[in-house]
């Protein structure tokens, strides 16, 4: 027989053993799939697969007999099964690793896990090990997840977008790796974040997992030990900066919205604060655009406020604020604090922003800095002497309110602490700094401080902690509360832009949901399983404000829109199949 006989049409081909290849390897192949998914591809669809929940009437009609052990199992067993295996495993990476296996083989079941198990499971699909995943990311992914655009892609974006399966986009997570969490710049291993960001966009905020994509965009990095990884999975090069970095990001943009239109939201995550602002302010004229780091903890942090208001005397106005970190989430909360102050009393922003200082590297921002400040820290410069530590600017400022968004670990010290309880009946500390080797300091060492008076959150999760036959419940600050019903209510609302007034709703909508019980443990934020309830009010009160601006595209106005954005909601539920 020739070759050319063996190949089965396939000119100048092959035919293995089994059947598999019919080129050689010098020969051009189409990569092909079948369309409808049946038996074998069936069950490796993460979409569709069900695993042993497959029923024996679908078992027959799907050709999935013999493929699967007889046990027919419901999704609650599986679950049950899962959650069993998941707490065997000691080390968080291996948790994170485990679920991510999960979410690549039955997706349903993955959201059905991360939804009824929220709690348990965020620390492993987010912050802190999300992290350590990152950090790791090129030696633990067998798969890739969502889309890289590189700078070898530089005229091409528009093709790569339409290489990713889905064409119905609603949001998208982007970031270029140059600030993830408080771990600097880890370049195209930031995949991570988009990642877990867009798993909690379903879970927390019920988008559908095929209307959301994780997008990285590699400029290089400037990590040396990556740049020295052999096993590194971006591109070998320093960031690109200047005109080379914003051409690639305008050719990106533009290309999302030729192809996803101009209602996908695009949430931008983890940029660098010298690229993060001027693309804010850039395209928020253009696109539905989002900077969570920015926007969204800022909303997160000032709905834990209004609800402290009910812990502490006064009003917002009545309030000193003083942060360590002056950056896109210290500056970002700083100036929707001062606008919701400023709308509560009429005055003028320049004056409430008076009521609020930030420290950076160098020390206290004050007036006579004001030069040499980049701009998104100028309006803080206040007149004041210079101050070099926090500790000297707590004792000269007297905050009733710290918070820290440094990124820096270990920064709210013994010392710190003590001050600002010495002229606080109830200190309120927000460590927001994540993953938890970066939180400023840990929940137990904020109330051991201040003798059980401090009212403490913290962007990365901490347990309860026993102080003096007391027990504790510390609050997560993470912009994870926000996000997910933020979107959803731009999304189900049709929205065209995002709106300041938006963030403001979403922090009243949130700061709603905390319960006298919540605050009888010491909670400034609802625990975090109600959160599909907590996203359908924020989505709600978010999309009255867009109908309400005359920035909502979905015509006519839903009479409840709370109940709108539950019927939005995916549910994580197996179907039927015929
Ligand atoms: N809980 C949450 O929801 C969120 C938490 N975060 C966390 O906040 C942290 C900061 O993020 P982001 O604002 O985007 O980062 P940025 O890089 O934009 O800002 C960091 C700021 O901290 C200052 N800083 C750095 N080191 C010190 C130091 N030793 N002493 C005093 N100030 C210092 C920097 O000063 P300089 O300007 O002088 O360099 C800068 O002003 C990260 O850990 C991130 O994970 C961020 C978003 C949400
Ligand atoms: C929570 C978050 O967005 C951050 O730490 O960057
Ligand atoms: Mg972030």
């Amino acid at each position: 027989m020739d070759l050319k006989e063996m190949s089965n049409g396939v000119a100048g081909g092959v035919q293995d053993a089994y059947g598999e290849d019919r080129a050689t390897e010098d020969q051009y192949v189409t990569p092909w799939t079948v369309s409808v998914s049946s038996g074998y591809t069936l069950l490796r669809d993460p979409r569709h697969n069900k695993g042993l929940a497959f029923a024996e009437k679908e078992r027959d009609a799907h050709y999935l007999r013999g493929l699967l052990p007889p046990a027919v199992l419901t999704q609650e067993l599986q679950e049950k099964k899962l959650m069993h295996n998941l707490r065997q495993y000691k080390v968080p990476l291996q948790r994170y690793m485990a679920v991510m296996e999960l979410q690549e083989r039955n997706e349903r079941l993955f959201y059905k896990l991360l939804i009824d198990n929220v709690e348990e499971l965020l620390p492993v699909v987010y912050t802190p090990t999300v992290g350590e995943a990152c950090q790791k990311y090129g030696s633990i992914f067998r798969r890739p997840q969502g889309l890289f655009i590189s700078l070898k892609e530089k005229g091409k974006i528009l093709e790569v977008l339409r290489n990713w399966p889905e064409k119905s986009i609603q949001v998208i997570v982007v970031t270029d790796g140059e600030r993830i969490l408080g771990l600097g710049d880890l370049g195209c291993q930031g995949m991570g974040i988009p990642v877990g960001k867009l798993s909690l966009y379903t879970a927390l905020g019920g988008l559908r997992p095929s209307a959301c994509l994780p997008i990285t965009i590699d400029v290089g990095t400037n990590n040396e030990q990556l740049l020295n990884d052999e096993f590194y999975i971006g591109l070998r090069q320093k960031r690109a900066t200047g005109q080379e970095y914003a051409e690639l990001l305008e050719e990106f943009m533009s290309a999302v919205k030729q192809n996803y239109g101009e209602k996908v939201l695009i949430q931008f995550e983890d940029f660098a604060n010298h690229n993060a602002f001027e693309l804010l302010e850039k395209y928020s004229k253009t696109h539905l655009v989002f900077n969570d780091d920015i926007q969204g903890t800022a909303s997160v942090v000032l709905a834990g406020l209004i609800a402290a208001l009910k812990l502490v005397d006064g009003k917002l106005a009545d309030h000193t604020f003083l942060f360590l970190g002056a950056g896109e989430a210290g500056t970002g909360i700083a100036e929707l604090i001062a606008l919701q102050m400023s709308k509560q009393t009429q005055a003028p922003l320049e004056e409430t922003r008076k009521k609020i200082w930030l420290v950076d590297s160098k020390g206290l921002i004050v007036s006579s800095r004001k030069e040499s400040l980049q701009h998104f820290k100028k309006p803080w410069a206040h007149e004041h002497e210079p101050i070099k530590t926090l500790l000297d600017a707590v004792k000269a400022i007297k905050p009733t309110v710290l918070i820290g968004s440094s990124g820096v670990g270990k920064t709210f010290t013994k010392e710190v602490v003590e001050a600002m309880t010495s002229f606080n009946e109830k200190p309120l500390i927000l460590a927001l700094s994540n993953p938890t080797s970066q939180s400023e300091c840990t929940a137990e060492e904020a109330y051991t401080w201040s003798e059980g008076r401090a009212i403490f959150a913290s962007g990365s999760p901490f347990d309860p902690v026993e102080y003096d036959g007391k027990v504790f419940l510390p609050g997560q600050a993470n912009n994870a509360y926000i996000f997910p019903g933020f979107g959803l209510g731009l999304i189900m609302s049709g929205a065209i832009r995002v709106h300041d007034d938006m963030l403001l709703a979403a922090s009243e909508a949130l700061a709603a949901q905390v319960t006298q019980e919540n605050f009888d443990k010491g909670l400034i934020y609802p625990p975090f399983s109600n959160i599909r309830k907590i996203s359908a009010n924020i989505a709600a009160k978010v999309a009255a404000k867009a109908y309400e601006l005359g920035l909502a595209s979905h015509l006519p106005q839903p009479q409840n829109l709370v109940k709108y954005a539950e019927s939005c909601m995916y549910s994580p539920l197996y179907r039927t199949y015929r």
